[in-house]
């Protein structure tokens, strides 16, 4: 500990400059000459100098970002006595990390309430060409929100270097649809980018790595990856259908006048599209069937299921641009709800493969209950 290292991408040499040395050294890291140094305080020097609109050239292997460059022995660093406790690193890659939803998941990944709190992990953010000088700023804000769980950052463009031996993927990265556009729209630019991060996690992350596609239409862009990582058991692959739950109960929770908590069982079926039907037969309120609770049928029957179909299409035309708080919000419940039992009599949604689905129905091992299918 107490080295503050900088990186340099040519000829990937690392900078070590002591934090003892005092803050002055701090804001002029050592380099060697014609290095390009890559850090949180060498970017901010960028954008005072005006090179912020210069193209960033793209690194080579990224070892970490900034501080998270230091290298330290998690178990003997006796400053955290708490770490001794902790689990062993979790490798999580989110590409679209400079994106809006990332925004938010990041900082609640970091904090410990998703993975909880003796869990470290490393995050690894895969960005695009585009937002790489951004992606810099989102690490440096990580940086500057000293979360103690947070123990590796590194970013990168390359799938093949960013998802190396990654526990987890959250794939996020992706465009997103403008108001009147329909989700499958978008299939003709992001499912490409699903091919080709399939690929890549079949080449280099871990074999059991469990993948959640986010970028619309996801649960396409979910089979287009699954699809492109046969190595990787198909059981591994969801897309993310959490947030219409979320939103189904809500509205159910806002039409029997209770808090949303008390809604559960809520099964979304088809795609993260308005073809979607919210589950209101199986659902349940206080424990009671939801239909004896809301005896309007045809509220059931048309407005809820309108309603929540169409939540992300309204919410776009409200905000100008596509649900993000909610999303992240969602996410980290989706990864909640399979690292942790669920509760009993409950289940939650999720799209994963049919055929995988069908297997685990009749399965009695499990106690995570899956309510959802991957559709292309
Ligand atoms: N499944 C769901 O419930 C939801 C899905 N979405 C979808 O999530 C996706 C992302 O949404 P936002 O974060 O709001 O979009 P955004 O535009 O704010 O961020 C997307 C980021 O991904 C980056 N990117 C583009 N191509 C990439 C690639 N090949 N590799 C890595 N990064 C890449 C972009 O540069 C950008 O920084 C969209 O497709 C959106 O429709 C949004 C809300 C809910
Ligand atoms: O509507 C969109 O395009 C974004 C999204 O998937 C949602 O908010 O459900």
């Amino acid at each position: 500990m107490g080295l503050s290292t900088a990186y340099s991408p040519a000829g990937s040499r690392l900078v070590t400059t002591p934090l003892g040395a005092g803050a002055a050294q701090l804001l002029r890291p050592r380099r060697t000459p014609l290095a390009t140094v890559r850090c949180s305080v060498d970017a901010a020097k960028q954008v005072q100098d005006g090179a912020a609109t210069v193209a960033p050239e793209k690194p080579a292997s990224r070892k970490g970002f900034g501080v998270f460059s230091t290298i330290y022995d998690l178990k003997a660093d006796s400053e955290h006595c708490k770490s001794k406790s902790w689990k062993k690193l979790v490798s999580i890659a989110v590409s679209g990390a400079a994106g809006m939803i990332s925004n938010h998941l990041l900082f609640k990944l970091a904090s410990g309430e998703v993975f909880g709190q003796d869990q470290p992990i490393a995050l690894k953010l895969l960005g695009s060409e585009r937002s790489f000088q951004a992606l810099e700023g989102v690490a440096m804000e990580l940086e500057d929100s000293l979360y103690p769980l947070l123990r590796e950052v590194s970013i990168g463009m390359d799938p093949y270097e960013v998802f190396e031996d990654v526990d987890w993927a959250l794939l996020i990265g992706a465009k997103p649809r403008g108001p009147g556009m329909e989700r499958a729209a978008l299939l003709d630019i992001n499912g490409q980018i699903y091919a080709d991060q399939g690929k890549a996690l079949n080449a280099v992350a871990s074999p059991n790595v469990k993948v959640i596609v986010v970028g619309n239409p996801c649960n396409t862009n979910a089979l287009i990856c699954m699809k492109n990582a046969p190595n990787i058991p198909a059981k591994n692959f969801h897309a993310l259908t959490r947030l219409d739950e979320n939103r189904a109960k809500c509205q159910l929770a806002l039409k029997a006048g209770v808090f949303y908590d008390k809604v559960s069982n809520m099964t979304i079926w088809g795609n993260h599209s308005t073809t979607q039907v919210p589950d209101f037969l199986n659902a349940k309120i206080d424990g009671r069937p939801a239909k004896e609770v809301i005896k309007d049928t045809k509220w059931l029957e048309e407005e809820f299921t309108l309603t929540v179909q169409n939540r992300g299409g309204v919410l776009i035309q409200k905000w100008g641009r596509s649900s993000a708080a909610s999303t992240a919000v969602s996410i980290v419940d989706a990864i909640r709800s399979l690292v942790t039992p669920t509760p009993e009599g409950d289940w939650f949604s999720s799209g994963v493969s049919l055929y995988y689905w069908k297997s685990l129905w009749h399965s009695r091992e499990h106690r995570v209950q899956y309510a959802m299918q991957i559709k292309g």
